[in-house]
């Protein structure tokens, strides 16, 4: 992965210092995660020039935004970015097709041009073009909040929590349209929230921060499975893979897919051999054993080494596990770069680590009794 973003920056409010420093990916969506107050939009506004830190360095993908040192700062108008935040803030008084044709006209003439049917057709709003945002779902207006910063061609997308003012099912409406944005768009993401369900679904990069301090960043499935981060330590920790669909089981109605490490059945999922999806697995429906059972109603049972234990104080304790079924990625899932290792995570009772007497570097098995498909 090249690191084409670098984002350094120190800024005192008094009560609050933000202190980061960050190599991220110049392309996909990178999640910046942590709890209210963190200091995530702090980064995004420094990020768009709206913050001025009085020690800073930016660089998006060879452009140099920010270099104090050299007393370089663009003003936010000089660059090139989209930023998309909580309320669409859609102008009342003009049309879907209005509100796009608007940014476009503050366009720098030489700048090149977006691909709007791309856009229009990415975010699904094509048939909303006469529409008055007063006659749109919040889902629809995000969406044609996100479009028209996309119609900007920008080199970055900021996205400050853009689902947060919307309702569950409003949410899980528009998911799908961000998840398009993973394989669709050539620029990098920076997206604020503080959805667990976001982060699995949307994330191909994360980052967690508190008080103003970048705690991890890395891979999505890497730094989730961390064990030294709180996203790690409780019964809602997760792990997210990408696997394959190898094919179905009609007789079962079961769905066989390819992951690094084994194979896995899940109930049968309506897409074809050879798709690409994501699968969250959480560690509380991960269960260990030290020989391979024969009498199991679980299908899921696949061979794995222990790399990681780590106690809370409820008398659990997280095992994270790296499947040992197979070394390579299945054909298809190697360029993504999270799949090189999939961890895994088990939250399993201390009494339990205790008795089987679990250890780093052992071999056992891993159960899966449930995981969920998020695209
Ligand atoms: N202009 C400002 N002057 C002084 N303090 C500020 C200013 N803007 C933000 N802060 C403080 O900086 C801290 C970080 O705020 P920020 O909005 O970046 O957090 P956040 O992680 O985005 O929180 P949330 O998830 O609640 O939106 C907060 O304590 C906030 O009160």
């Amino acid at each position: 992965m090249t690191t084409s973003i670098n984002a350094k920056f120190d800024l005192d409010y008094g009560e609050f210092r933000l202190n980061v420093d960050l190599r991220l990916p110049g392309s996909g969506i990178t999640v910046l995660f942590g709890p209210s107050g963190s200091g995530k939009t702090t980064l995004l506004r420094c990020v768009a020039g709206l913050q001025k830190a009085s020690a800073g360095f930016l660089c998006i993908n060879g452009d140099v935004w920010q270099d104090s040192e050299q007393g370089l700062f663009l003003p936010t108008h000089k660059r090139e970015l989209g930023y998309v935040f909580q309320e669409a803030n859609l102008f009342p008084h003009l049309t879907v097709a209005g509100n796009l044709r608007f940014g476009l006209k503050r366009m720098v003439k030489t700048a090149p041009q977006a691909d709007l049917p791309h856009i229009l057709a990415l975010l699904g709003i094509e048939h909303l073009l006469d529409r008055m945002p007063a006659h749109l779902s919040g889902g629809e207006r995000q969406r044609v909040a996100i479009a028209r910063a996309l119609a900007l061609n920008p080199k970055i997308l900021l996205m400050d929590e853009p689902l947060a003012s919307l309702d569950f099912k409003r949410k899980q409406d528009i998911l799908p349209f961000l998840s398009r944005l993973h394989g669709e768009l050539q620029i990098p993401v920076l997206y604020v929230t503080h959805s667990r369900q976001e982060v699995a679904q949307l994330a191909d990069h994360l980052v967690i921060m508190d008080e103003g301090k970048v705690l991890a960043s890395g891979a999505l499935s890497d730094t989730l499975s961390r064990l030294d981060v709180s996203m790690a330590q409780d019964r809602e920790a997760s792990t997210v893979w990408q696997v394959q669909v190898v094919e179905h089981e009609a007789d079962y109605q079961l769905t066989r897919v390819a992951c690094t490490g084994g194979e896995l059945s899940l109930p049968r999922l309506a897409a074809n051999p050879g798709t690409t999806l994501r699968l969250q697995v959480y560690a509380r429906d991960v269960s260990i054993t030290l020989q391979q059972p024969t009498a199991t109603s679980i299908l899921n049972v696949l061979p794995a080494v222990i790399t990681g234990i780590a106690d809370d104080d409820s008398g659990h304790c997280v095992v994270r596990l790296r499947l040992s079924g197979y070394a390579e990625a299945p054909s298809g899932l190697s360029s993504v770069d999270q799949v090189a290792d999939s961890p895994l995570l088990a939250y399993i009772t201390r009494k339990s680590k205790l008795l089987l007497d679990l250890r780093i570097g052992m071999p056992v098995y891993v159960q899966i009794k449930a995981s969920s498909i998020l695209n």
